[in-house]
This record gives structure tokens, sequence and C-alpha cells, in this order.
């Protein structure tokens, strides 16, 4: 974590003048719209990817994966919305990659390029070269790839993909990133062997982003066994074989739900989020239970989840192990809550776009605010906060806790809202509109109702994949 120039395009965040009222049209899953990339480019035939999230993380993933070989033609469904047709090609290299700081990019696409007839060159941002991506190189190695990582097991790095890889058992620790358990299975139906993988580790983080995948392998016609349901504990298999290509479409993405649900709880509000799956394997469906404990309640039902807050908000003490990435928010509104909180087993955050605990306990702390950073999360008592300008060390999620605290506290300068791109590229825009709209009797009368519901959840169902 390093301070950047705070005067770098500070944005102002709004406080709301009474009762958020809101329909918010969130665009789609980074998690599943980059899993459905990856998935596609391995597939024996074409297949769709339809409202995808168009955003830099996903953008890198589609670039890099055209590097190597894959024709992605962007289109628009009849109904609207993008539609992305993905006609997978032999995999070659020369290639080069910029991951940014997309970890789904950094970590999924290295057995991609094991498959590929040539060298592919992985760099990425300064932050990317500081995450860790040791369990994945080291899993390749043993695998059968070669792997040229200047012996720094992160990036920058080379995978000298040979058109094939053997596959077979590996050890892996995933404790740092779960992320290295969905780059092997990812590709694990293309190794020659398929994949036995064993996590070796004491903790796994983001159990729900694995599900995710084998999920999304199974209906891509994969056979997995995982450890989630029924399988031996930590161990995944995947056999090997041929994928179909899918015609998939994109849920939104729940986890971007967040800073907006937050809005009807904080301010006594009703935000209604058009498309949220009846089941899904999206984290950002725990929040719908965090923050009903936070003090609001919920409807789910065929127009979307309705949030619904009275003002009142509870501290909570909450284990977010599995659904770290929802953390920033979540303290956020936690420190504007009337009693103290505790998140706890979120080590893993320090190992995210930034060190999200230490940026969290600084910035929120700047505000007059009284955090503490624990062993494995934050401990947070509320204080009245004052405003000053909010740093967010290129972390889309600290720009929209940024926002979230603006709400309630006037003056807060959001450092390089920008960054919000990485996954939700239109954050400020959907923020004023959601603001903007005078209060409504009932959220039929909300503005911004645009978001048509998604036929079918494509993240599968929230308990076992
Ligand atoms: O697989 C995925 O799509 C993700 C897994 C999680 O990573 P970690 O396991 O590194 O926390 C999550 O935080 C990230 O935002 C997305
Ligand atoms: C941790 C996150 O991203 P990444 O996919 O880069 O790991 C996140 O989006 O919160």
């Amino acid at each position: 974590m390093t301070d950047s120039t705070p005067q770098n395009a500070l944005w102002p965040a709004p406080t709301a003048t009474g009762a958020v009222h809101a329909t918010v049209t969130v665009p789609g899953s980074k998690s599943v719209t980059n899993r459905a990339l990856v998935l596609a480019a391995h597939s024996a035939e074409p297949g769709w990817v339809r409202r995808p999230l168009r955003s830099r993380d996903t953008t890198l993933m589609a670039d890099a994966l055209r590097a190597m070989g894959v024709q992605i033609d962007e289109t628009v469904n009849p109904d609207g919305g993008e539609a992305w047709r993905i006609i997978p090609a032999g995999l070659h290299g020369p290639a080069t990659v910029d991951v940014g700081n997309a970890g789904t990019v950094m970590r999924f696409l290295p057995p991609v390029a094991a498959l590929a007839d040539g060298p592919v060159r992985f760099e990425g941002d300064a932050r990317a070269r500081e995450r860790p991506l040791g369990g994945v190189i080291d899993a390749l190695r043993s695998l059968g790839a070669r792997v040229e990582d200047e012996g720094r097991g992160s990036l920058p790095l080379t995978v000298h993909g040979a058109g094939s890889l053997a596959g077979g058992a590996v050890d892996v620790d995933a404790s740092k990133s779960s992320q290295f358990i969905s780059a092997l299975l990812l590709s694990a139906p293309r190794f020659n062997k398929g994949l036995e993988l064993r996590h070796t580790g004491r903790l796994l983080p983001s159990v729900p982003h694995i599900r995710m995948t084998v999920h999304m392998l199974r209906r891509a016609g994969a056979k997995v066994d995982s450890p989630q349901d029924g399988g031996t504990r930590n161990v995944w298999r995947v056999a090997p074989s041929a994928l179909l290509g899918r015609d998939l479409t994109v849920d939104p993405d729940l986890s971007n739900a967040a800073p907006f649900l937050a809005a009807a709880l904080i301010t006594g509000g009703r935000v209604t989020i058009p498309g949220w799956p009846q089941r899904t394997t999206q984290p950002g469906d725990a929040l719908r239970a965090i923050f009903s404990r936070m003090g609001g309640s919920y409807e789910l039902g065929d127009r979307g989840l309705t949030f619904t807050g009275t003002g009142q908000v509870r501290g909570i003490r909450a284990d977010l192990h599995d659904v770290g990435e929802l953390a920033p928010v979540i303290a956020a509104v936690a420190a504007l809550a009337d009693g103290e909180s505790e998140l706890l087993g979120i080590a893993h955050l320090r190992l995210h776009e930034t060190d999200r605990l230490a940026a969290l306990t600084k910035e929120i702390n700047g505000l007059g605010g009284d955090v503490t950073e624990t062993d494995d999360g934050l401990l947070i008592r509320p204080q009245r906060l004052r405003g000053g300008i909010f740093h967010t060390y290129e972390d889309h999620r600290l720009a929209t806790a940024a926002a979230v605290l603006g709400l309630a506290v006037p003056g807060i300068l959001v450092e390089d809202v920008a960054t919000t791109a990485k996954t939700l590229p239109d954050f400020p825009e959907l923020w004023t509109a959601m603001l903007a709209g005078p209060p409504a009797p009932d959220d039929r009368d909300a503005p911004e109702a645009s978001a048509p519901r998604t036929p079918a959840g494509d993240a599968g169902p929230a308990g076992r994949s």
C-alpha cells in the first residue's frame, strides 16, 4: 500500500439528503464473465457470452485470449445488451498478456498459456507483481509446463507453451487465494490426464468462487469431483474431456451491488437490483443476510432484490472468509453503525488490489474513525466522522466504500474514483443517478428502472454446485 497524490482527480462523494429510493441496474459479474471467456476459449465449438461485464478486468481477459488466437466478436443481443461470440482456435504463442491488476487474468491465464504452442509473456501493474502467483507457477511446473519467472514466484513471467500439458496429480497451497484452484480447474479438462488437485493449506478463502468454477465447468460439460459436494476433503478431480460451447447470460455482479444496497440500509431507503438471481454461487448473495443483520430487510422476487433500510445501522461480528470481496463496503457501513463491529477471517485481503486491511484502517481513521487491524480482520468502533481526502490505492472497492461513507459524511473527496473501472466503469454515473430521483412512495416510481431480468442464473446455486 503506497500513498498516491492527494490532488489526483478528487471526486466529491455526494451526501444523501434523505432516504434513497431507486432501482439500480448493476452490470454483469466480473467473476462469471472471466470464467465464461476462459471456458469458451477451451471449448470444442463456438459459444456466446451475453450481457458480459465490460470493464478493465474483462477487456484485459478478452484481449489476452485474442492475443493467443481466440476470436471474440462483440455484437448486441436482439433484446439489448452486449453479446460476445467466442470462436475458439488453436492457442498460440508468441503472445504478450497484460494482466493489469486482475487476479482472474494473472491466475487463470498461465494454465491456458501452457496449452498454447509457443511462449506467452505475462506482465502487469506494479501491484500485480506483488500479488501471489507461486501456487499456480509451481503447480504448472509439476504438471509438465516450462515457466520462467526470474525465480520470484510472481509476475513478470513467461509460460513456454508446448501445445499440450500432461496434467495429473498436484498439491497446491491456496490459502493466499482461491484463484489458484479455480485457475487450474478451468483449464484441467484440456490436460492430457486431467487433474487431481489437493489443497494443502490450513485455510481456503473465497470458497463460493471455487463453487462457481466447478458449477460453470459442469455446465460446459466437464466431469468434476469437488469436496463441496461429497468428494474427498480438499481434493478436486477433473476428467480430460472436450468442452461444449455454451450460450450463457451473465447475471449482475452482486458484489458490485454492495454500495447501492448499503445506501438503502444507511439512509432508511429502498433500493431494487433487477435481475438478482434466485440461486447463485456469487458471494455477493450473502449481502442479503449480512445487511439484514445490520438492520435492514429484503424481498427477493421476480423484480429482483429489493432492500429496505430503517436508517438504523447495527454493528456486526461477521466472518467474511468466504466473501472477502464484500469487506470494504461492509467496513464502511460498520463505521456508520450505532455499535462496534468485528470483521474476521480476511487476512488474505492484505494480498488484494492493495493491502485492504491497512488501507481501510488508515483512510477511515483519517476521517476521525476508530478502526484497528487485527491478525485476520478489522475492529471498527463508530465515531463521528469528518470530511477529508479518502485515498483509494488503485482499488475499486476502496472507492465504492468511500462513496458509501460520503452518503452520511459531508466533504469526503474520493481520490481516483476512475479506479472503479476495474469492475464497474459507470460507478460515478450510477451513484449520481441513484441519488437524483425524488423519494418515491414506493419503488414503482423509482428512478432509473431499466434492466430486463436475465433468463436464468449462470453462476449456479449458492449451496452445492
Ligand atoms: O475467482 C474469482 O473470481 C475471485 C476470487 C476471490 O479471490 P481471492 O480468493 O484471492 O480472495 C475474490 O476476492 C476475487 O474478487 C474474485
Ligand atoms: C480481489 C478482487 O479482485 P481480483 O480478481 O483482482 O483478485 C476484487 O475484485 O475484490
